[in-house]
This record gives structure tokens, C-alpha cells and sequence, in this order.
């Protein structure tokens, strides 16, 4: 809901915006110019002295304003004829007629009012109002993502629009939300919708006395020139009339004789609000401010931009589902829970089956679950899981949102996952435990789908139209996704001897057939992942990514597996074969940017994006390499290359463990165990972790670390959640 809020009407907004936006941002510059050019007002003058400087020049003076933009001016009239003169505020001495810039006056204008009057300011007021409405939307949705208001100022990951939008958004969203409260607020007294200011002027009787000179007179000697906003000479003509001295304190009737004053009219609490609400929205007497704001205001166009891109993203990665009917109106509500996007495909097999049997069906994303949802009488929730038997992209808020919502409609949940990892098809069962937990009515028992296997789902659809009464034919086409050809360039072999094959392949792009210019690889960078598909397979194997598209290579390493349909078909690959692939982004797995140390702990093939990250260290950023092996004679991978790296400094250290080694066998945890004082300097630093490996060695690894930074009073978890220890293990 929040998102939907967000998302499309944010980026029609933030387009149209973009004229108030960048007019205010320009008029944000214009405080400090002012400030610079505005000749400094000494703190000793006092009006009386001013006013004596102005008058001896212009006996006709009427009015000396002290401006917003810090200029003095007087106005005067002279031979019948009404100027108005600049003052230098140290000696009175005239700099000129006083006139505001006319581009200045037409900048505000369109800033004000689009140069449409009264229609021009009501619509401005209507962009304050929804810029309003996208700083908090975006502030909560940024919340949302990073693990509620707490985890604020965690660092923002994911694709590069993903962190420009929310880093950026995040920085110009104090700015945003102060420019338009009080950009609101002054609508609301252009448009008279704020209260009177109440108070009348007191009446007063002048003495009568022959004026003073206006130079001794007590109440303007006893106010600075540097408070003052505006003073009204008396009319020369008029015996019984007064000086008018206005401050941010109020107003003061001063007698011309006396110079006593002969009333206050303090300045009332809404004057006050109104003189700081301008303030705040200008940055007028407040140039650092007007900058900030000015700097947040210019952030909008790029927000929009973003935003544009990961709207695009987001619409283009989630199926079209025909005939969506509104979940209100539908009897059978489907959630899916995906990464990969496949899940959707079989939710859209299951949504047509549902239909043309003459159901009502809804089918939405896990993580959009809402009353709605759950009023339906039957709930359908096909979830596929990820990373150690976590929820995947599309369903990580799903169990939090349930635990919220009322209702208990009947449910059906279809695990989709792969029986190769530990955990088959977790997130799904700890759906179906919280929907069965909370009371929901089981129409059919969870099943787990094993590597998008259409037989299984269509045997499911069989017993769930049994449960309805009616047939239900699920024929399920997995589309296989979309690949591109890949030529192995090279291949190096390791770990023969000791039983644990493993190869590094690095690919390239075809070359163009006609004229043989080399092809150009897809964009990734290390720590990616490359699917690929073994001929005559449509399910893709994944693979770490060791290099980045600019080294010009597509580097992996492959461990051998025993009947392993994929690594058996890889390892046979000889120089010239061409693969089907394509490229997962992964962008949880990659060093945060910065200059805090990188602690690199892998074994085996994991080490391939870990070399990756090393060898894209040019700045030489503090890198310290674990890595475990069999046998250094045997399976030391890219043994010559980290020599390199550690000349070039771009790995600062490397701790090597060999498990075969014949002087005494050792794991990389061990390594760990042993540096323990040293990771703890490293990690109180701020040091981020990164782990590639199998399994068994994330677990020892984790096992290893927890002892290293109990004593700085963190865990794992905490540095999990902040994105300072990150895994890819399978
Ligand atoms: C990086 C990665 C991690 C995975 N982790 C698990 C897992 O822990 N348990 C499991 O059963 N399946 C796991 N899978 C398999 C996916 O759940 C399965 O391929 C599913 O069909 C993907 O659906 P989707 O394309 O809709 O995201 C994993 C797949 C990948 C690529």
C-alpha cells in the first residue's frame, strides 16, 4: 500500500515538482549571496545613529527597512518625488537606488505561483502538500527496507538506483518535509486560512513637543541597528505624530520629542510562528540553512529519476497476471513469494486454472498482504526460499505483516525450492506453520515443489481441485530464462591430487562472426552469480562470479561434484565451447563501500569471488585474506595471483590453511581462532566480513567469530542485520 502510495504517483509528482524544486533550489543560493554582498551591519550602531546619518541627507525620509535579504534601504521624498536608496549601514552613506533583481522577482514567481496567480499558488500549495506525503511515504518505505526506524542510518544496499534513491532520499528528506510544512503553512496565510493576528494599536498622545533631533532620541539609541526590521519617521507636517520602530519583538510608538516610548505592541505568538515558519522556508537570516534546504530541494529531480528506474524495474520483473480481479471481490486469494521470478509463472498457470473453473482469483506479492487478502475465504500461497532457508525478495515481510492482520480464511501452501539444500523448501513450511498456528483451515497439506518440478505441481493442483470439488489441470511450461552464448577462454585445473577437482573457467563474449570484433560481456560484478544451463536442462545451476564485466572476462570456479550433471558438464569444457547463460545480480554479497577493512574468509571454490573483490582493490583498501585448501602443492587457487595482489597492496594480508598438508592439517577457522586479537582490532575498526564457501565452513567460520566480537559486545546477527557480515554459501 505504502509503495503504491509511493511509486507512480511519486514519480508524476516529483516530475512536476521539478519546476518548484529547482526554483527553490536556485532562490536557496540567494541567502548567502546576499550575505556576501551586503555590506556587515557593525554591532555598535544603534538606529538613533543611523537614522541621524540618513536624515542630515535626506531631511524627507519616510521609512529605513532593514530587509530580509540584509540590505538597509531608505525611502524618501524629495522635490515631490518618492525614491528609494540603499544605505551602508557603517557610515549612512548612499550606494544607489534600490531595486530587486528582475530575474530574482520572476524566479519567485515561478517558484510561488507557477506565474499563474491565485490558480498558480493553489497548485503550488497542492505540490507542497505532496511532497509532504512522498518524504514520510519514503522515510517509512526506506525504514521498512533497512529493518525499521531504528536501523535509519544503516548504509542502503542493492542496485546502484536502489542506493542513490534511498541514500539521496534519505538525506533530502529533513529538508523536503521542513520546506513543505512551512511552505504549506504560507499558503495557508497567502489563502487566509490562518487566524487574524490579534491586537490593536494602543492609542497613544504624542507630547507635542518641538522634535528632537532624531539622533538623541532614547528609544531608537537604545535598540541595535542589527535588530531593527523598519522605522517610520512622523510626518513633518504633523506636530502630534510619532515614530514607528518595528523588531522582531514588536512594535513601538516613540514620541518625536521626547524619545520616550509611549507604547509597545508586542509582537503577537502567531507574528512570531509566521517570522520563523519565513525563516525556515527561506533561509532568509539563516544562509547555511537556505543552502541545506536548497540542496535538498535540487535532490528531487535526481529522486524522480531514480524513482522512474526502480518503478520500471519493479514492473518489469513481476508477470502480468490476467484477469486480476480486485482481492476485495475474489473468493481465492494467491500470494507469491519469489526471488527469481519463476514462482510467478506457476502462480499464473494457477490463477488461469482457478478462473476458467469459474473462481473469482486475486493474486498478489507475499510481502503486500492486507485484510483484504485475508477476508477471503481461500488463500493460496505458493513461496519459494532462499539463502539458508530464508524467505525470498517478494515475501521477507510476509510473516511480519501476518502476525498484524486479522482473519482466517481457509489456506494452501505449495513450497517451491531444491532438495540440494539443507533446508528444502523452510520459508514455505514456516508459512504454512504461522498460517496453521493462527487457526486457518488446511484445504490440502503443504507439498514441496523439488527444482520447479512441473509433475509435482500438477499432481498438486490435482488433490487441490479434489479438496474444491472440481478437476483442476494444472499444465505448467517453465519458460527457461533468457541467456546469452559465452566462449571459455581459459580453464585452469587444481585439487586433482588430493580428490577435490575444482577449475577456474573464464569465459568472453562471442565475437562478432563478420567482422571479429570482440563481443561485449553483460554488466556484473564479482559476487554475482552466472546461471547456467546444461544442455538439455531447464533448470540453471548458479555460480559465483570472480571478476567483474570490466576486467573483460567472466571468471568462476567450478568444484567437480560427483554426479553432478552441471560441474561434470563445465569441467569437460574445452577452450572454444560455448555455453547458455545469464547473470543474477546479487548485490547483498559485495564489500560496502568506503575505506573500513574487508576481512575475506572462504575454502575451496569460494574463493573465486572473494580473488574478485582483491583484485578490484586498486585504492588498497585494508583486505585480509582466510582461505582454506587440501594441499598447497595441489589446490592452491590463484596462488600466483593473490603473490601479486599482496605486492601491489592490494590485499593487505593472507592466512592460508591447508586440511592435507603433510607438516600438520588445518581448517580456515582454525586460522581465525588463532588471529583472534588481531580480527577484533579489524572489526572494532568497523571492518565488514565477507564469507564464500560451502556450508560446513560458513558454520565453523560463524562458530570461529563469535568468541572474536563478543568482547566488543556484538554478535553475528547484529553485524548480519547492518550488513557487515554477509555470506554465500551453498
Ligand atoms: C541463491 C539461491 C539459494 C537458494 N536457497 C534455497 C534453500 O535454502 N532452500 C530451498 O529449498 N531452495 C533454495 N533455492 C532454490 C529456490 O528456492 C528455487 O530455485 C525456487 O524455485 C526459485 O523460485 P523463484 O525463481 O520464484 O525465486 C535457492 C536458490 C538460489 C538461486
Amino acid at each position: 500500500m505504502l509503495r503504491r502510495l509511493h511509486g507512480l504517483p511519486g514519480i508524476v509528482l516529483a516530475l512536476a515538482l521539478t519546476v518548484t524544486a529547482v526554483t527553490g533550489a536556485v532562490l536557496s543560493v540567494q541567502p548567502a549571496l546576499d550575505r556576501a554582498a551586503a555590506p556587515a551591519i557593525p554591532a555598535a550602531t544603534s538606529v538613533a545613529d543611523l537614522a541621524a546619518q540618513v536624515a542630515a541627507r535626506h531631511p524627507g525620509v519616510s521609512v529605513i527597512r532593514l530587509r530580509a535579504d540584509g540590505s538597509l534601504t531608505a525611502a524618501f521624498d524629495e522635490d515631490g518625488a518618492r525614491g528609494v536608496e540603499q544605505i551602508d549601514p557603517a557610515t549612512g552613506a548612499g550606494l544607489g537606488p534600490y531595486a530587486v533583481s528582475e530575474t530574482t522577482r520572476f524566479i519567485t514567481n515561478l517558484h510561488r505561483s507557477f506565474l499563474s496567480g491565485d490558480a498558480g499558488r493553489a497548485a503550488a500549495a497542492i505540490g507542497a502538500l505532496a511532497m509532504l506525503g512522498l518524504s514520510v511515504s519514503g522515510v517509512a518505505l526506506l525504514a521498512r527496507r533497512l529493518g525499521g526506524a531504528g536501523a535509519l542510518l544503516r548504509p542502503v544496499r542493492g542496485t546502484p538506483a536502489q542506493r542513490w534513491h534511498g541514500e539521496l532520499g534519505r538525506l533530502a528528506a529533513l529538508g523536503l518535509l521542513l520546506s513543505s510544512l512551512t511552505g504549506l503553512w504560507m499558503s495557508a496565510g497567502t489563502f487566509g486560512l490562518l487566524p487574524e493576528a490579534q491586537g490593536t494599536s494602543p492609542a497613544v498622545t504624542a507630547s507635542g513637543g518641538a522634535p528632537a533631533p532624531v539622533g538623541t532620541l532614547a528609544t531608537l539609541k537604545a535598540v541595535k541597528l542589527q535588530d531593527l526590521r523598519e522605522l517610520s519617521f512622523p510626518d513633518p507636517a504633523d506636530p502630534a505624530d510619532v515614530f514607528t520602530l518595528a523588531t522582531a519583538e514588536g512594535e513601538r510608538v516613540v514620541d518625536a520629542a521626547t524619545g520616550a516610548t509611549l507604547a509597545l505592541k508586542p509582537a503577537t505568538a502567531l507574528e512570531r510562528v509566521n517570522d520563523l515558519v519565513r525563516m525556515l522556508h527561506t533561509g532568509r537570516r539563516a544562509w547555511v540553512l537556505g543552502l541545506f534546504l536548497g540542496l535538498a530541494s535540487a535532490a528531487v529531480p535526481v529522486l524522480g529519476g531514480t524513482g522512474l528506474v526502480l518503478w520500471l524495474r519493479r514492473r518489469a520483473a513481476r508477470p502480468r497476471i490476467a484477469a486480476n480481479v480486485p482481492a476485495r471481490s475474489a473468493d481465492t486469494v494467491i500470494l507469491v513469494g519469489s526471488e527469481g521470478n519463476s514462482t510467478w509463472g506457476f502462480a499464473g498457470t494457477l490463477h488461469a486454472a482457478l478462473t476458467a473453473a469459474g473462481h473469482k482469483v486475486h493474486t498478489a506479492a507475499m510481502n503486500d498482504v492486507s485484510s483484504a487478502h485475508l477476508a477471503a475465504p481461500r488463500l493460496l500461497v505458493l513461496a519459494a526460499t532462499y539463502g539458508e532457508g530464508a524467505a525470498p525478495q517478494s515475501a521477507r515481510h510476509f510473516l511480519a505483516r501476518l502476525a498484524r492482520l486479522p482473519g482466517r480464511p481457509a489456506v494452501a501452501v505449495l513450497g517451491f525450492g531444491d532438495r540440494s539444500f539443507p533446508h528444502f523448501c523452510r520459508f514455505a513450511r514456516a508459512v504454512a506453520d504461522a498460517l496453521d498456528a493462527r487457526g486457518c483451515p488446511q484445504i490440502v497439506p503443504m507439498k514441496r515443489v523439488d527444482r520447479r518440478s512441473a509433475q509435482e505441481f500438477a499432481q498438486w493442483g490435482r488433490d487441490l481441485g479434489a479438496a474444491l470439488g472440481h478437476d483442476l489441470v494444472l499444465a505448467y511450461m517453465a519458460e527457461p530464462p533468457k541467456t546469452m552464448p559465452l566462449v571459455l577462454a581459459g580453464r585452469e585445473l587444481y585439487g586433482e591430487a588430493v580428490g577435490a577437482p575444482v577449475a577456474i573457467l573464464r569465459f568472453q563474449a562471442p565475437s562478432d562472426p563478420r567482422t571479429g570484433a570482440p563481443g561485449r560481456l553483460p554488466a556484473f560484478e564479482a559476487g554475482d552469480l552466472v546461471g547456467i544451463l546444461p544442455p538439455g536442462d531447464v533448470m540453471p545451476r548458479f555460480y559465483s562470479l570472480g571478476s567483474s564485466a570490466r576486467d573483460g572476462i567472466l571468471e568462476i570456479c567450478v568444484r567437480l561434484r560427483e554426479g553432478g550433471l552441471c560441474s561434470s558438464f563445465l569441467h569437460a569444457l574445452q577452450p572454444g565451447a560455448t555455453i547458455d547463460a545469464f547473470i543474477r545480480e546479487n548485490p547483498a554479497f559485495r564489500p560496502a563501500k568506503g575505506r573500513a577493512p574487508l576481512i575475506l574468509i572462504g575454502a575451496g571454490a569460494g574463493i573465486g569471488p572473494l580473488a574478485g573483490f582483491v583484485r578490484a582493490n586498486a585504492a588498497g583498501r585494508p583486505v585480509h585474506l582466510y582461505w582454506g585448501g587440501r594441499s598447497a602443492a595441489s589446490d592452491f587457487l590463484y596462488e600466483h595471483e593473490l603473490a601479486q595482489h599482496l605486492a601491489e597492496r592490494r590485499l593487505t594480508t593472507l592466512r592460508t590453511a591447508f586440511s592435507r598438508d603433510p607438516d600438520g592439517s588445518a581448517y580456515v577457522q582454525d586460522r581465525i581462532a588463532a588471529d583472534a586479537p588481531r580480527l577484533r582490532e579489524l572489526v572494532r575498526q568497523g571492518a565488514q566480513i565477507l564469507v564464500c564457501g560451502g556450508r560446513d565452513m560458513a558454520e565453523a567460520v560463524t562458530r570461529a567469530l563469535e568468541p572474536v566480537v563478543r568482547p566488543l559486545g556484538l554478535d553475528l546477527p547484529t553485524l548480519k542485520s547492518s550488513g557487515r557480515y554477509v555470506e554465500d554459501v551453498y
